[in-house]
């Protein structure tokens, strides 16, 4: 489906379409899986009521503010403490525009620290629609395991994503410069060439 990327402020002005707001937290990661992995990042998506990954958000109205619409979304998902670690239009990252469906989605990235990561799992276990639309926070695999080089980003990319989440998730991935672009290409290709 053709979309294309506009101004946040000209995205503003399409009053007669329907407008989303979805986004990502990331924080440093130190850990090493198995003692000797680098984890590299934590970066959430999360397992959404129909079974693909998608980023955590949801429609808002205009006439609220995307920022708050979003925020209102993240608190009912996942929880979030919106008073410490809300949404504002700093963290916006892209807009994109889909006119064959009248719709909008804009994307938002935000860094934070490695306790607040554990806060928003925590929180969002307890959150309203934990169970029901929103299945669970979920941490990306940034790495790939040396082993078999599919294990994890390139196996994690294989699955099932809603609307354009993978791609929000590669271009916050090099954009935050968690991987770089020819990492991202090494486990896009890994990715296809084979699959659990
Ligand atoms: O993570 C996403 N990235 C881009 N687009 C997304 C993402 N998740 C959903 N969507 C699209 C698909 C839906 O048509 C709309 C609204 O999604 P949703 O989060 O399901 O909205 P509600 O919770 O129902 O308000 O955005």
């Amino acid at each position: 489906m053709a979309r294309r990327a506009v101004p946040r402020f000209e995205a503003v002005k399409l009053t007669r379409y329907k407008h989303a707001c979805h986004a990502m937290f990331h924080a440093p990661n130190e850990d090493k899986l198995f003692g000797r992995i680098p984890m590299r990042h934590t970066v959430l998506m999360q397992m959404r009521f129909d079974g693909r990954f998608g980023f955590p958000g949801g429609f808002v109205n205009l006439e609220e503010g995307l920022e708050a619409g979003l925020n209102r979304e993240l608190e009912e998902e996942i929880g979030l403490d919106v008073r410490i670690l809300g949404i504002t239009e700093g963290d916006w990252a892209v807009t994109e525009v889909h006119d064959e469906q009248n719709f909008v989605s804009h994307f938002y990235i935000k860094k934070v620290t490695p306790e607040q990561i554990r806060q928003i799992e925590t929180a969002a276990t307890t959150a309203k629609d934990h169970g029901l639309e929103s299945l669970g926070l979920v941490r990306v695999p940034v790495y790939t395991l040396p082993r078999d080089k599919v294990g994890g980003l390139p196996a994690f990319l294989s699955n099932t994503f809603i609307g354009t989440a993978r791609e929000e998730l590669l271009m916050g991935l090099e954009q935050e410069g968690i991987l770089s672009h020819a990492e991202i290409q090494k486990a896009l290709k890994a990715s296809t060439t084979r699959r659990h």
